[in-house]
């Protein structure tokens, strides 16, 4: 018999909602010819204990600032967007030296998401190469696989189940994983091992280029500003499902801008998976806030990139920095992934930062444009500033 209850649902986050758009686990009943039956959804009846502090240092401040040696070992580096996403070919995973593994992490660091594709690196290798990044997180809702592997999160669709879009908003789908963990999660890493021909994308956004976008005075407001992540939605989704929560929940609350360990960046960390208010406002400017900034990630195509998947393909993201949302229009077509997900820092504040590392936190547009030799005075940031001299909807 399967380990799974039938009644149990497979699901990826965030499930505020019983996710409708998550199918049934199955059994290994007619399995049999799956080559990653054993990689097949699994919700392990455990429980752990609350997460401890963890030592991270980001493998990005080990870098070489020109990663000459993972650039220099592709046969292709392709920019997917301005401000983020790149394509890396020519690079095999399970060949990186330790030095371009910091590398990798720095790259991911800067441009939010890295992809690669025809990757032939299994979950033990993928498993490792995010272990150089940091500890890895186990999730307390998500499913693992049936072999066991607990620092697994899979991520599983097929035909046993046709989704009903009406049921919740493409809105709340755009997330950062776990938010709400104390030390949430930094170069985080998805395999597709099975796909559909056609659909199935994901879209991320970029941290970086939302704080970028947004005027001087309006960017200072939210660097002073912390805000709630909550598990608590997650983990009732997963129980009203049947399933067995396997931390207790948790709620946290982080800064609003956080500052990349490595690039020093700002980026704003709210996402609408887990974000619930800010702290110390009043609830109507909170959700103000927080609903402009959640339209500005879902809605504006300048701060995204958009990933067709094949099989073997590769993301790493920087979690503390981009915020991703999938795509479900795939049905009925099998989609089967799987990721590993290190832990990164408690994260930044712009003051904490710059009293830990004696640094100025930067805007990594302003900062692009001094490297290009751009004329930065009078510009407080990238798009404002450019439409403004150009005037809107022109
Ligand atoms: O299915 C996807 O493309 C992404 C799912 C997801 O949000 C995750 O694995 O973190
Ligand atoms: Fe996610």
């Amino acid at each position: 018999m399967s380990p799974v209850a039938t009644t149990a649902k497979a699901h990826s986050e965030p499930s505020q909602l019983i996710n409708p758009f998550y199918s049934p686990s199955v059994g290994d009943d007619g399995d049999a010819t799956y080559p990653h039956a054993q990689l097949k959804p699994f919700f392990p009846d455990v429980t752990w204990e609350p997460l401890a502090e963890l030592t991270v240092e980001d493998r990005g401040l080990h870098a070489d600032p020109l990663k000459k040696s993972l650039l220099g070992a592709a046969t292709r580096v392709k920019n997917l967007t301005p401000v983020i996403g790149t394509e890396l070919e020519g690079i095999d995973l399970r060949q990186l030296t330790p030095q371009q593994k910091d590398e990798l992490a720095l790259l991911v660091a800067e441009r939010g998401v890295v992809f690669l594709r025809d990757q032939n690196i299994d979950i033990h290798q993928q498993l490792d190469l995010a272990r150089h990044f940091g500890p890895l997180h186990k999730h307390a809702t998500t499913p693992i696989p049936k072999n066991g592997l607990e620092e697994v999160h899979v991520v599983y669709n097929d035909a046993s189940r046709r989704p009903e879009p009406s049921a919740f908003s493409k809105l709340e789908l755009w997330h950062s994983d776990v938010t709400y963990e104390i030390q949430p999660p930094s170069t985080t890493s998805l395999k597709l091992l099975t796909g559909p021909e056609v659909g199935g994308d994901t879209l991320w956004s970029s941290g970086y280029a939302l704080y970028s976008s947004l005027s001087p005075g309006f960017q200072k407001y939210l660097e002073g500003l912390t805000a709630l992540h909550s598990a608590v939605a997650q983990a009732e989704g997963a129980r009203s499902a049947g399933l067995t929560v396997r931390r207790k929940e948790i709620e946290t609350i982080h800064p609003v801008v956080r500052v990349h360990p490595a690039t020093g960046w700002k980026s704003v960390y709210v996402n609408p998976g887990f974000t619930r208010r800010i702290v110390g406002v009043p609830k109507a400017e909170s959700d103000a806030i927080l609903s402009f900034l959640f339209h500005q990630i879902s809605e504006n195509p300048d701060h995204q990139v958009r990933f067709k998947w094949e099989t073997n393909s590769i993301a790493f993201w920087d979690n503390r920095v981009v915020t991703h949302s999938a795509t479900f229009d795939f049905w009925p077509a099998t989609r089967h992934a799987l990721r590993a997900t290190p832990h990164g820092e408690r994260p930044l504040s712009v003051q904490e930062y710059e009293e830990k590392t004696g640094k100025v936190a930067k805007d990594r547009q302003i900062e692009i444009w001094r490297q290009q030799g751009v004329d930065v005075n009078g510009l407080h940031n990238g798009a404002n500033g450019l439409q403004k001299k150009r005037g809107y909807n022109d």
